[in-house]
């Protein structure tokens, strides 16, 4: 099975990608929107993406993606982050890594680097390529983007992220065409296309009323216009479930000037780094 994730190679996307992707390539994109839309056009049968971390919160590019493209969720995968500090020496002028890796090292790089400065690139490892390329650059990223022997790249720090519980879940998307109504959590994104007192309150009593857990909840623009949203929800119940089916059409009911995206059920798969 092909798999496409956020390249070039040794992100912590292509970790978690080559767990599912048994004998089959890893193929590289720059952006998660454009992993989403080479699964939605059916261009590759699976897709990972970042979705959320421990520290720094959603991945709001992958949750945009989700709720424009027609794709749907078949497996998360929940990866520890531990990130290193890469460069050719000690000295070095700029930091450059994933904004979310960045941001997962603040305090770390406000104590040790304050006057460094940082770049945002499109993922880890381009950071370690960036720092391959120049002594004056440094990189964050996966250990293992160093080599032990003879590499110009040395690990000046190991374990750098400002909680030693940081993790990484990522959502393996399918075409819609494969989404499942059997596991233990389900995706979905709603969108309500109205605005009154107690909305929200409507769409997470229908959750509540059937002993439904949410795990998440996330509000994200809908680019409509300033103050409109659309929501992403994670419930700790499967599509398979009638109590699942029964609160949806309950939203449904409400959302009768939006609309209601089933993501898919699926289960939790452990990545042990
Ligand atoms: O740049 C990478 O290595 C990625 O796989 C992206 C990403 C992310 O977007 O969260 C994945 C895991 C870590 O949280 C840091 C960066």
């Amino acid at each position: 099975m092909q798999v496409v994730t956020l390249g070039p190679a040794g992100t912590y996307s292509h970790r978690a990608a080559s767990s599912i992707a048994a004998d089959g390539p890893v193929v590289f994109r720059e952006s998660v929107t454009e992993i989403v839309a080479a699964v939605a056009d059916g261009e590759f049968e699976r897709g990972v993406v970042p979705v959320e971390n421990s520290i720094e919160g959603s991945v709001d590019e992958s949750l945009d993606a989700l709720a424009d493209r027609e794709v749907s969720v078949v497996q998360e995968i929940v990866s520890p982050i531990r990130h290193a500090l890469l460069a050719q020496g000690p000295e070095f002028e700029v930091v450059a890594s994933h904004p979310q890796a960045l941001a997962q090292c603040r305090e770390y790089l406000t104590e040790h680097y304050p006057d460094v400065a940082q770049e945002a690139v499109a993922s880890t490892a381009r950071g370690v390529e960036r720092a391959r390329e120049d002594p004056s650059v440094a990189a964050i990223g996966h250990p293992a983007n160093a080599n032990d022997d003879g590499d110009t790249l040395q690990r000046i720090a190991e374990n750098i992220q400002d909680r030693d519980s940081n993790a990484t879940r990522f959502l393996v998307v399918a075409p819609e065409s494969e989404r499942s109504t059997a596991g233990g959590k389900t995706s979905l994104v709603v969108y309500p296309g109205a605005n009154y007192p107690g909305l929200l309150l409507e769409l997470l009593e229908a959750f509540a009323t059937r002993d439904i857990n949410l795990s998440r909840v996330e509000s994200r623009p809908s680019g409509r216009r300033l103050g409109d949203y659309c929501f992403h929800f994670d419930i700790e119940a499967g599509l398979y479930e009638a109590r699942t089916e029964e609160a949806l059409s309950e939203i449904e009911a409400v959302c009768a000037d939006g609309w209601v995206r089933r993501l898919g059920s699926y289960d939790t798969r452990h990545v042990v780094e």
